[in-house]
């Protein structure tokens, strides 16, 4: 096993999963876990930070409010800004908004206009890919800024959910820590 296997494994082995939350028939994958081992934490920044060093990235997006825990990590780490991108009413400058589906529910988020220009390279980050809803609603905004997306990265991604596709579909790569079935 190399030492890059042994963080993977100590970042999935410190998430827990609940099921039957919040609807019957899902498995919860709870990062809360995670964020309370700061080695699983810290080795699951510096992994998703040391693959986009010297990628020539110039923005980092985050989705609230999970995506908030790890894009704003990685963006220190790889000494880029960090752009969030919020539900509804909380930015206070001029937005963009975009509508999505979740697993359970549709909700909508928002950008600040002028947080990313063209000529924009963009990482996005969130803590996990299931549907894929929520990162294609990111990826929209972005792109109607006139942003690249170089990648979208996750510390989870629910195999089976469509997110990959989804995402292979809008011509973004993406890339997960650890993989969980669907369901
Ligand atoms: O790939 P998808 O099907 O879109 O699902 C994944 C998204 O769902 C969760 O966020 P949620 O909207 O529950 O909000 P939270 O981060 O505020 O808990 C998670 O943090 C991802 O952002
Ligand atoms: N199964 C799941 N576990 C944790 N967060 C989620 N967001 C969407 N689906 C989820």
């Amino acid at each position: 096993m190399t030492a890059m296997d042994l963080q993977l494994e100590r970042i999935k082995n410190s998430i827990k999963t609940i099921p039957d939350y919040p609807k019957p028939g899902i498995f919860f994958r709870d990062i809360t876990s995670l964020l309370e081992q700061p080695e699983a934490y810290a080795a699951s920044i510096r992994l998703l930070a040391d693959r986009y060093r010297d990628k020539g990235l110039t923005k980092v997006v985050g989705t609230e409010a999970r995506g908030f825990l790890f894009g704003a990590p990685v963006a220190l780490a790889l000494g880029l800004g960090f752009v969030p991108v919020r539900k509804p009413g909380k930015l206070p400058r001029e937005t963009l908004s975009e509508s999505y589906e979740l697993e359970y529910g549709v909700d909508m988020l928002e950008i600040h206009q002028d947080a990313i220009k063209p000529g924009d390279t963009v990482l996005v980050v969130d803590d996990l890919l299931a549907t894929g809803g929520t990162i294609e609603a990111t990826v929209k905004l972005i792109r109607r800024l006139g942003g690249e997306v170089h990648d979208a990265a996750f510390v989870i991604n629910l195999a089976d959910l469509g997110g990959e596709e989804r995402l292979k579909r809008m011509a973004v790569e993406s890339y997960s820590l650890v993989v969980f079935p669907g369901h």
